[in-house]
């Protein structure tokens, strides 16, 4: 199967970042893309919670929402939104930062709501709080596409390796790490924790991002790392979508999966261990 990161540098605007995907999912399609994935928060980057609330709708209003499952269907493609922000209806006003696995007729067959907050200080001039503003999810969540099962993460889930196992052990081929990754963070991590994640799982790990330099709030802007990943079960790295949005292909081959697996059975090799002496 022929697979596509879209990477973005989504602003403010949901209207136009929705454009610009839509524009770039229709391109992935027009190279033989049978499956999608666009970046965590591709329906809105920004750090002004006031914005947010102006622009951001609930899941049954989303315009974004609806208008990528009407491509889907139209392009017959399966497509993964990395996430969108969406308003939850919670007393507390925080969003969602929901995924969504769309199928090539328009249905949501799958939706994940990130578990892991990024709650970090990086250094004097940078730190994120993104408990303020997303409430976390509880579950993990295994798409079904069919021939293959998807496991569903985001961004900061990365640096929780039991997420990716549990979801291995439960029957993922296919690992999705949607994500808008820190420049700082980015450059020292993300490769590694992405092969990380592949190698210890046997599995494809798909991972589109956004990158470029973000709308910014109260003067400060925000960046994203973007290098879009694709590695394969072996832990090679087969596509990388570099520094500017764009449409990355790649093959996804399900034997990958099964050789790598069967030279080192490590998923079933678990034993039992109490809390360090
Ligand atoms: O802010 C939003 O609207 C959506 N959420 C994000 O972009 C989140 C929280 S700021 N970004 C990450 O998780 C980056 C993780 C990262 O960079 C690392 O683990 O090093």
């Amino acid at each position: 199967m022929k697979a596509a990161l879209v990477q973005l540098n989504s602003g403010d605007d949901p209207a136009v970042n929705l454009s610009l995907t839509a524009d770039l999912i229709e391109s992935a399609a027009e190279q033989g893309a049978e499956f999608v994935l666009t970046p965590e928060v591709t329906n809105c980057v920004s750090a002004s919670r006031a914005r947010q609330n102006e622009v951001l709708q609930r899941e049954d209003e989303d315009q974004t929402l609806a208008a990528l499952r009407a491509l889907a269907a139209k392009r017959s493609i399966w497509l993964l939104i990395g996430s969108l922000a969406l308003k939850t209806g919670d007393a507390d006003g925080r969003f969602a930062n929901r995924s969504f696995l769309v199928a090539p007729d328009g249905s949501v067959t799958a939706r994940y709501d990130k578990i892991h907050m990024f709650d970090v200080t990086i250094s004097d001039t940078e730190s994120y709080r993104e408990s303020t503003g997303y409430r976390p999810g509880k579950a993990a969540v295994l798409g079904d596409m069919g021939q293959m099962r998807l496991g569903m993460t985001i961004c900061y889930d990365l640096r929780f390796p039991r997420l990716y196992r549990q979801l291995a052990q439960a029957g993922a081929h296919v690992l999705s790490v949607p994500s808008a990754f820190s420049p700082v963070t980015g450059a020292a991590h993300w490769e590694t924790l992405l092969r990380a994640r592949a190698i210890e799982t046997g599995c494809y790990v798909l991972a589109p991002a956004q990158c470029g330099t973000h709308t910014a709030t109260r003067g400060k802007s925000r960046r994203t790392y973007g290098h879009s990943l694709a590695v394969a079960p072996w832990g090679k790295v087969v596509a990388d979508g570099g520094a500017d949005p764009g449409v990355t292909l790649l093959d996804l081959d399900m034997e990958r999966v099964a050789q790598a697996r069967d030279r080192i059975p490590a998923l079933d090799h678990d034993r039992p261990f109490g809390d360090p002496e």
